[in-house]
């Protein structure tokens, strides 16, 4: 998959195309995560533009004539005017909801991530690891109690949401909500048992300067309580899984994969077409203390396991695929070599061989980026940029529709004007017709009446006009 977004209708060349990620994305070198950034970007402006297109239309399809700079005032019969069919505007105002709708929608649109694993093997170490800092609760025994999301908030201060009130809580209190070992009673499954949630915002940028990759590219973070707590993976799975981009594994590499694991996996790729699931086999560092041959062993042991449960079990990836899907690391180490780096914490924990587990740790975080960009921009913006290009073909139609309602309506109108013409030629015809008649009728009637008075009047004329006075001209 390219990650290229662009509407450009077919036809159009690549040259002519205005939003092409690909091209972008080689002027600014954009990292992996930046990219869903950058087409979540360039999709705004898309729907921004098409939002435009659209109330033009609907300012047009209103009042055809105020935009066309027709005075309707100067129509004799306004009735008769060029109207946009109901059908049409209501398509328009459709498209135009629609659009509002998607932006809103995608304006929430995020990669995600959800870890999986059974309790106490590093879910929330791993996920401190990567985040650079001590955002979630971590120690030994049970202690992350619900579904604990971590998002990126552009607040100074972090802060936590539960899921059955709005109100904003203090950050300090994450121990007290989401952990099992919180020191009071305010631990969230009191209802709805582990499948709760609590939103945790951590801010993009800390107060020391230090920006958050993965929370300032829009990736939501997910842990989970341990699978073996509970038996309710498809309701997890509903509320929790269905938008998820990447799957981690955090499986514990000093004993092998768990029934409650497997079987939980095994319900999301029923669920899911395909899910990317990585494993993580954590707490590699114990295998310092048993020298690098038996390392090696159960190293390949493990591989040899989880390539049969990801690709002849699950189906989710190839035999080549798998290799970039199975990672061991030493989360704990991890950790605590980036809080050393950023001045948290004085002393780091590191066993023999921590580079070789560090240079392995980053690059499942490379892989994953990658991955978690491309998912999501496939399965998230690409819908959308599908959608745009449903709505400009709509709005096409709309438009053509209308214009052949137009081209018919003045097609008649032409005709009924023709039609006027001509009668009107005809009523001049005949009135031309009906003067001469009424000329000749004239002249008739004037020779009549001449031939009738003139004798008359001539005799009388010749008399003396004295002898007018007493007689009258009988007619
Ligand atoms: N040696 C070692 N210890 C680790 C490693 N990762 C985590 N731990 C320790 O294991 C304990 C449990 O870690 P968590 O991250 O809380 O485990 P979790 O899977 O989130 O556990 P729950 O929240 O209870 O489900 C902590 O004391 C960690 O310090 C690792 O890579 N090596």
């Amino acid at each position: 998959m390219s990650g290229s977004i662009s509407v450009a209708a077919a036809g159009d060349t690549a040259s002519n195309r205005p939003y092409s990620l690909k091209t972008q994305r080689r002027a600014n070198g954009a990292e992996p995560l930046a990219r869903f950034g950058e087409a979540k970007k360039v999709l705004g402006d898309i729907y921004a533009e098409i939002n435009t297109y659209v109330d033009e239309l609907n300012g047009f399809y209103e009042d055809p004539f105020h935009s066309a700079n027709i005075d309707l005032s100067t129509e004799a019969n306004p009735s008769a005017v060029v109207k946009v069919s109901d059908e049409q505007r209501k398509g328009l105002l459709d498209l135009s909801a629609s659009i509002r709708i998607i932006r809103e929608t995608f304006q929430r649109d995020h990669m995600k991530v959800v870890f999986f694993g059974r309790t106490s093997n590093g879910k929330s170490t791993t996920i401190n690891a990567m985040l650079h800092d001590k955002v979630l609760p971590q120690g030994m025994g049970h202690t992350t109690c619900c579904f604990l999301q971590v998002e990126g908030c552009s607040e100074a201060e972090g802060y936590l949401q539960r899921d059955d009130i709005e109100e904003k809580l203090p950050l300090s209190e994450l121990r007290s909500y989401g952990n099992a070992l919180g020191d009071d009673d305010r631990a969230l499954p009191s209802a709805g048992g582990y499948n709760r949630t609590l939103r945790v915002f951590h801010p993009r940028t800390s107060s020391d300067g230090h920006v958050n990759r993965l929370l300032q590219n829009d990736v939501v973070i997910v842990d989970s309580p341990g699978v073996d707590v509970s038996p309710e993976f498809d309701s997890w799975i509903d509320a929790h899984c269905l938008d998820a981009d990447v799957f981690v594994l955090v499986s514990n590499s000093e004993s092998t994969l768990t029934n409650a694991e497997k079987q939980f996996f095994h319900r999301v790729s029923q669920r899911l077409s395909k899910p990317n699931i990585f494993v993580l086999n954590n707490r590699w560092d114990a295998s310092a203390s048993d020298g690098q041959d038996t390392a090696n062993m159960v190293r390949k042991q493990h591989e040899q396991r989880l390539k049969e449960f990801l690709v002849d079990e699950l189906h989710v990836c190839t035999e080549r695929e798998v290799k970039e899907r199975i990672y061991f690391v030493s989360s704990r180490e991890m950790l605590e070599a980036r809080l050393k780096e950023l001045g948290k914490q004085e002393r780091a924990f590191q066993q023999e061989y921590y580079k070789e587990r560090r240079v392995e740790f980053e690059k499942f975080e490379r892989v994953f980026e990658q991955c978690i960009s491309r998912s999501a921009i496939h399965t998230k913006l690409e819908a959308h940029n599908r959608r745009a290009i449903e709505i400009v073909n709509k709005m096409r139609e709309n438009c053509d529709a209308v214009q052949l309602a137009m081209g018919d309506q003045k097609r008649d109108r032409l005709l009924a004007m023709e039609e006027s013409a001509s009668t009107f030629t005809r009523c001049r015809e005949n009135l031309a017709g009906s003067n001469k008649l009424v000329a000749c009728r004239r002249n008739v009637c004037v020779r009549k009446c001449m031939s009738r008075f003139r004798p008359t009047f001539l005799r009388r004329s010749s008399a003396s006009p004295s002898s007018w006075t007493n007689s009258s001209v009988r007619l």
